[in-house]
């Protein structure tokens, strides 16, 4: 005999507060699970009214609502005779919680809260829901609008609990409990339970899915059993893309996974499995014996009248067999992840399309590219018929239908580059780098100078002071220069939303575009960007990557997006070309700054982790920076902390960037260091003492004393 039976779980491209769409994405994979013949559908964390709801989950409304919908799906024709595991928010006693409604056939079997909250880095569910103490079960009143139901149900049980259907059993934990070192799921397996299902809200990070992956093999591979994990999928109207991958393992081997980038709105995975397998694999007598321990029976169950091994399944059919689990190497995770971000958003604040001021530099030309992967993407999708896709290519190809449309032809309607050039600072290089990247992805691309606009700036302020400020190359001061070459980034910023607001109309269609700004986090951290400039944008994809693995993405592009001319941009010296190129002078990014980008980089990961001041800074530095002299060392970080200091004012105003690392310096919703600092002069002389001895030290080990 065995025990074979299909389950199902889901990814779900959920949007905040969009009851009615999250309540058809939701009806169809239950659908879907059903049709492959599946006896239990999971679905992602808080997929009613979506996981990303931030404050909104302080009002009343959302609780409400979501029980609208529960009742909607659980009274569906198309959701019988399946157990359905759905996420939500729950109000019970006075307290709010994360949680998940399990119901079977317009019933619902029992509530699980979520008993590990979610608080680090950009979670911030400990504002919002309280954890549900282990163990705890009791009572719980349900809404008038599930009550009304045909079953007149009036209660459940809520709480930590387990299910026993008539041949099989299983327990929902909650995403974080996953990622914590006593993981629910461990007791479960204890107490016998055969499926965990694991409904989560997680978003991408670089190079994070094989934390997820190793997470999940690892623990199943100890316990045994099958884990089920459900994830959203998409922009649901914040700074993060959840990205997917909804898995099924058993005992440590991945049956089933789902893509991690696709502007699919509804995938379901299934798998067949023989439960009697997951006996075999628990025999072991150290296992039995902590079976037995007294903590692990405590653990209720809720008895459910179902079969989950249908008799209508074919006895002959294989069971699902175990793959490898597929990784995106991080250059292809820049590629697909911010554009299936940006796809989102364009389509739900349906905006005519994006503007990028393109300076021939490689983070504007990193922003490009992954707006051309957008129309790669959108391509793709309608090549193999995908009509939500299509729906939406057709609205922003002014209702021309977009079957049968290339990726450049896509992108020459929605997408327009914008070189702005002074002619005493701009080359002839990157102006026509910028127009060469904008003919390979067929971007409409204006080429335009702002001398005009900049000259008029400079006439009014002269006019005002009656004072002529200078360059440094013609002998005026750094307050000069540096305001010279603020009139021009600043005006770039001014030209760019007067553009985006107008084009659409200038070429016969309608709307505005949406600017988007291309500030990576490294300048950020150092402040080298001018306030309100070009980095100041609506959105911006590449807000949370370092200028490192920018550059890898775009060689990476190169020959994946088949576009030679961007090994242009990797080998261009960056420059801001924002001060006259004279005979002997050429403005140089990394001359300017103080530091090479690989510096930047390095000091700007240590700031990004929050651990450290800028002694530890120091202490970390002096030992992988061995072969330079302390003293060196030093004088690094201590510039780097200055102007960390004198332009972390500018994080106020930084342009909402996908976070695409646990770091992004924008707005303060990631970063909540203040604004205003003091010189560090405590810090300079407990690092001058350290470096005395340091200096001592080497001198002694010099003269042999
Ligand atoms: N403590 C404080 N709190 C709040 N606001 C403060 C402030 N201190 C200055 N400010 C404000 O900020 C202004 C100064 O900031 P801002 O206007 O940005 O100007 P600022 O930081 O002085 O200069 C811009 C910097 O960005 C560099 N840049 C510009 C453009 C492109 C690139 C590139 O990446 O290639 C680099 C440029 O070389 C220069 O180092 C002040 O005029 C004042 O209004
Ligand atoms: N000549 C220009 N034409 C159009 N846009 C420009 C020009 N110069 C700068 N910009 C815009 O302003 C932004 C900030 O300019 P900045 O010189 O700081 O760029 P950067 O940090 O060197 O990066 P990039 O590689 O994009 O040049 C650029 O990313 C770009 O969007
Ligand atoms: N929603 C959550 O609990 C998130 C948990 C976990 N840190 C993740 O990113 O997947």
């Amino acid at each position: 005999m065995t025990r074979k039976c299909v389950l199902a779980t889901s990814q779900l491209n959920q949007w905040c507060l969009d009851y009615d769409g999250n309540r058809d994405r939701i009806v169809e994979a239950i659908h879907k699970a059903k049709s492959a013949n599946a006896s239990i559908i999971l679905t992602p964390e808080l997929c009613i009214a979506g996981y990303g709801l931030l404050d909104h989950w302080l009002e009343n409304d959302v609780y409400a609502n979501s029980w609208d919908v529960v009742a909607e799906i659980i009274s569906h024709n198309d959701c019988q005779d399946i157990v359905i595991d759905l996420g939500l928010p729950i109000q019970h006693r006075g307290c709010s919680y994360n949680a998940r409604v399990i119901a079977l056939n317009g019933e619902v079997l029992a509530i699980r809260p979520k008993l590990d909250l979610c608080n680090d880095g950009n979670f911030r569910e400990m504002r919002y829901f309280s954890p549900w103490p282990r163990g705890r079960v009791e009572d719980y009143l349900l809404p008038e609008v599930i009550q009304q139901l045909p079953h007149g149900q009036m209660r459940c049980r809520i709480g930590e609990i387990a299910f026993e259907a008539l041949d099989g059993s299983f327990a929902s934990e909650t995403c974080e409990e996953l990622w914590t070192p006593n993981s629910p799921h461990s007791l479960y397996s204890l107490a016998g339970i055969e499926i965990i299902l694991n409904s989560s809200g997680s978003h991408h990070e670089l190079r994070k899915l094989d934390t997820r992956i190793n997470l999940i093999t690892e623990a199943t591979a100890k316990t045994g059993g099958v884990y089920m994990y459900s994830n959203q999928r998409g922009c649901d109207g914040d700074r993060l893309y959840y990205d997917g991958c909804a898995l099924i393992l058993n005992s440590g081997k991945v049956l089933a996974q789902g893509s991690q980038f696709s502007l699919r709105d509804v995938e379901v995975q299934t798998a067949l499995v023989d439960l009697d397998e997951i006996w075999s694999f628990r025999t072991s007598r150290s296992r039995g014996m902590q079976a037995n321990e007294p903590s692990v029976h405590k653990l209720e169950r809720i008895q459910v009248n179902f079969r989950l091994c249908r008799k209508t399944l074919n006895p002959r059919a294989r069971l699902t067999e175990a793959i490898e689990p597929r990784y995106h190497p991080p250059e292809e995770e820049i590629a697909l992840g911010p554009a299936c971000w940006i796809w989102d958003y364009l389509r739900r604040s349906k905006a005519a399309g994006y503007l990028v001021p393109l300076s021939g530099g490689i983070d504007s030309c990193a922003t490009a590219v992954i707006v051309y992967s957008m129309c790669r993407l959108v391509v793709s999708e309608i090549q193999q018929g995908n009509e939500i896709v299509i729906d939406d290519a057709e609205r922003l190809a002014s209702g021309e239908d977009p079957r049968g449309i290339t990726a450049e032809q896509f992108c020459e309607k929605v997408f327009t580059t914008v070189f702005m050039g002074m002619k005493q600072q701009s080359s002839k290089e990157t102006r026509s780098r910028s127009r060469d990247l904008a003919t390979a992805i067929g971007s409409h691309h204006v080429d335009t100078d702002i001398d005009q606009m900049v000259e008029s700036l400079q006439n009014v302020v002269t006019g005002i002071l009656d004072f002529q400020p200078k360059f440094k190359v013609h002998g005026g001061s750094v307050a000069e220069n540096m305001a010279l070459q603020n009139f021009q980034s600043r005006s770039r910023m001014v030209l760019a939303y007067a553009l985006g607001q107008l084009i659409p109309t200038s070429r016969g269609g309608s709307g505005g575009l949406l600017i988007l700004g291309s500030a990576n986090v490294d300048e950020c951290l150092r402040g080298y960007l001018t306030k309100y400039d070009n980095s100041s944008a609506d959105i911006n994809p590449i807000g949370g990557i370092s200028k490192t693995d920018l550059k890898r993405f775009i060689g990476w592009a190169e020959t994946n997006f088949n576009l030679p001319i961007l090994h242009d941009f990797l080998d261009a010296v960056p420059t801001a070309e924002l001060e006259p190129i004279t005979e002997s002078y050429v403005q140089s990014d990394e001359a300017d700054m103080g530091f090479t980008y690989d510096e930047l980089s390095i000091l700007g990961r240590l700031r990004k982790s929050f651990k450290l001041g800028m002694l530890g800074m120091f202490e970390r530095l002096v030992v992988d920076w061995s072969d330079r002299p302390p003293r060196a060392v030093y004088e690094k970080v201590r510039n780097f902390m200055y102007y960390y200091a004198i332009n972390r004012h500018k994080m106020t105003t930084m342009t909402p960037g996908l976070y695409l690392e646990s770091y992004t310096p924008d707005d303060n919703r990631y970063d909540l260091r203040p604004f205003l600092y003091p010189k560090f002069a405590f810090e300079h002389r407990k690092i001058e003492n350290m470096l005395k001895k340091m200096e001592e030290g080497e001198a002694g080990v010099a003269n042999g004393t």
